[in-house]
């Protein structure tokens, strides 16, 4: 019988089911700054084997920018897995990864201001230890280094973003500013109605407050979603449990 490390993980599931997958925390150990993760080395065959396996409905949906999270899906190899990406919590959609995928993008997403931008930059030069993390369509301070600054930085986020088409997220150690009309449950929503998503059941994987937005479209959609630490002690326990789902689908 097959040995299986971590036996309280959710039941495997059927062949028609399409998957969404944070990258942080979820696929991807959490390290000390954005650019010091460490990408598994069977992370991308294994993306790669389960879109073979899914009929390509296998999606990586994160907070990260477009081209970063492709860069991170490819670990050292040279090709973007075949899957599809909602970067930037799903403000950006992109299958271009995906063969035969019609996925249109979404309606295009503000950006933010300039000035912000620049007031962003002042901040964090004004307190050592602070990390600003620049996206596309908004930004992330990160105070992992200097937790006592998370209070004062998510004021200053708050402050840029009132009345105004962006909001403040909150996330591990850190705070984004990020367009208000976008987040992954809608991005999922928008995925679930293109091929080949559209008429699978949609299994969504996450570890943080905004992947709850995800799981909820997940089931309101008839899937189902999990969320570490509640449904996998951690990324170890995912990467098993899609190994396990890759190993039942033909080489
Ligand atoms: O949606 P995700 O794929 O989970 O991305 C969420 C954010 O992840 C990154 O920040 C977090 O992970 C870093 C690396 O482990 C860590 O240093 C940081 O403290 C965490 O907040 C990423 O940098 C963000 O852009 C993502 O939004």
């Amino acid at each position: 019988m097959e040995h299986n490390a971590f036996p309280d993980s959710p039941p495997l599931p059927q062949r028609d089911a399409a998957l969404f997958l944070d990258l942080d925390g979820t696929l991807l150990e959490i390290a000390p700054r954005p650019d010091a993760v460490v990408v598994p080395p069977q992370l991308p065959p294994l993306l790669a084997r389960l879109s073979a396996g899914l009929g390509g409905a296998v999606a990586i949906v994160t907070g990260r920018g477009l081209e970063v999270a492709r860069a991170l899906t490819r670990g050292g190899l040279a090709g973007t897995p075949p899957i599809a990406f909602a970067a930037e919590h799903g403000t950006i959609i992109d299958a271009s990864a995906l063969p035969g995928a019609a996925i249109p993008p979404m309606p295009p997403p503000p950006f933010p201001p300039e000035a912000w931008r620049a007031a962003a930059e002042a901040f964090v030069e004004a307190r050592p230890g602070l990390l600003l993390e620049e996206k596309k369509h908004g930004f992330v301070l990160h105070f992992r280094a200097v937790p006592e600054r998370g209070e004062e930085t998510a004021a200053f986020l708050h402050g840029l973003a009132a009345g105004s088409e962006f909001q403040v997220l909150p996330a591990h150690a850190a705070a984004e500013l990020r367009p208000r009309a976008t987040d992954k449950g809608v991005a999922v929503s928008w995925l679930m109605r293109h091929p080949p998503f559209a008429g699978r059941v949609p299994i969504f994987i996450g570890d943080d407050v905004t992947d709850e937005f995800g799981i909820e479209a997940c089931k309101a959609l008839g899937g189902t979603g999990y969320r570490i630490p509640r449904d996998f002690p951690g990324p170890a326990a995912v990467l098993h449990w899609l190994g396990r789902i890759a190993e039942r689908m033909p080489a």
